[in-house]
């Protein structure tokens, strides 16, 4: 379905390749990760698949067409066998649900019928049936994206590449947009999905190919995001710190060192107001803690209750690990105590992560392979992104 023979990406003016003699090979019908640091070339990837730019060197093959003997003139063609999901979502801001969805049909030139049949079969499968007369900006985030996805599935696409499509998400929301894309991937859609979400990589358990400097470094076919020193945890932004992993390691190993700071502050702050007299030591506390031993004493951390409880010593790490996983895993809201019935050993895996286990969810039949259209060169013309 895809196929990359010593493919070798190197931009205009940059000193080392964004992809470098990468061999890859996707076939029909599965559902792969692309993971890796940022910069390490994952949307460069999908870029080329996409045939948005051309490789430096080598050959790639999409749905049995080798993407150099392409002429500009026939890339729309070559596109409608594909469907595309950003991070930003990229609908457009001045037309309804079912016009972003329709426009995919317009611009290839469905028919009326065809189209008013086919826009909401597809918004029921992503869940919006009822929004259909709604204006981006009037949808949360995770129905935004779900518009997004509809327009990119309502042609039934061979294959669909989603870069980031949970980037702008919160985890509950993210996990209904992994539930679609799974639910697509069912239907019997290649799909191929750039994500720094390591959760649901660690949960789904498909294939996971990581990029490093534009270097396949790893190629599982069930893996895991993995805990390889060069996919970082966060990254700097203007803003502050953007947290790019959310695997109940990385919480735990991102929170310890805060945990031992408020600790160290916490009975610093204490031993100051038992020497000012401010207050008196509690029985058995020495009025003092000694030197080197500030840490030890017991302190009450300003973190949310699960979290606390990922935090709290002497619980061994794998123990503490499992309640945030889980609830991380099924996208609560972290500052919810967990309910009681999650005494259940070992990972639960929300069912419809669980393997044969038939998704609910239908494709919308409306048409077979060689209607599998997509769009004009000229659509991301006037996208626009998160509304919100
Ligand atoms: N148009 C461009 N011109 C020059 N360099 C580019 C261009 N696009 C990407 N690069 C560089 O190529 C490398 C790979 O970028 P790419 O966007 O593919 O990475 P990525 O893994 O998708 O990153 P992120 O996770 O941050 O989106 C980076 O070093 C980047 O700076």
């Amino acid at each position: 379905m895809i196929l990359f023979e010593n493919v070798t990406k190197k931009y205009r003016g940059t000193q080392k390749p964004a992809l470098d003699s990468v061999d890859l090979k996707i076939d029909r019908g599965e559902f792969v990760f692309i993971v890796g640091a940022s910069g390490s070339g994952k949307s460069s990837c999908l870029r080329l698949i996409l045939r948005e730019d051309r490789p430096t060197s080598g050959q790639i093959h999409v749905a049995g067409q080798d993407l150099s003997k392409i002429s500009s003139r026939k890339v729309p063609y070559f596109r409608r066998g594909l469907g595309t999901v950003f991070q930003d979502f990229r609908l457009l801001a001045n037309k309804t649900v079912f016009d972003n969805v329709a426009f995919t049909l317009q611009v290839i030139g469905k028919s009326r019928g065809f189209i008013q049949e086919a826009v909401p079969d597809t918004l029921e499968m992503v869940g919006l049936t009822g929004k259909a007369k709604r204006f981006p900006h009037e949808l949360s985030g995770g129905e935004q994206q779900r518009v997004a996805i509809a327009r990119a599935i309502v042609n039934k696409p061979a294959i669909l590449l989603a870069d980031e499509p949970t980037g702008n998400l919160d985890p509950a929301t993210s996990l209904g947009i992994m539930q679609l894309l799974k639910a697509i991937n069912a239907s019997g859609t290649t799909v191929v999905m750039a994500t720094h979400e390591a959760t649901f990589v660690d949960i789904m358990q498909q294939r996971v190919v990581e990029l490093s400097q534009g270097v396949v470094v790893r190629d599982d076919v069930e893996g895991g995001y993995g805990h390889t020193a060069s996919i970082p945890i966060a990254e700097l932004t203007d803003t502050g710190a953007r947290v790019l992993r959310t695997s109940e390691e990385v919480v735990r190993q991102a929170l310890a060192p805060d945990v031992e700071r408020i600790r160290q502050q916490d009975a610093a702050a204490a031993a100051a107001a038992i020497a000012d007299g401010a207050v008196s030591p509690a029985p058995g506390v020495p009025a003092a803690a000694p030197q080197g031993a500030v840490g030890s004493a017991p302190v009450e951390i300003p973190l949310p209750e699960p979290l606390l409880s990922a935090a709290a010593e002497p619980v061994p790490a794998e123990d503490v690990a499992e309640p945030l996983a889980t609830r991380l895993d099924s996208g609560d809201d972290l500052s919810v105590p967990p309910p009681p019935d999650e005494a259940v050993p070992g990972k639960r895996i929300p069912s419809f992560l669980e393997p044969d286990v038939e998704s609910t969810v239908q494709v919308a039949e409306t048409g077979g392979f060689a209607e599998r259209l997509g769009l004009s060169e000229d659509d991301d013309q006037g996208n626009v992104g998160p509304t919100r």
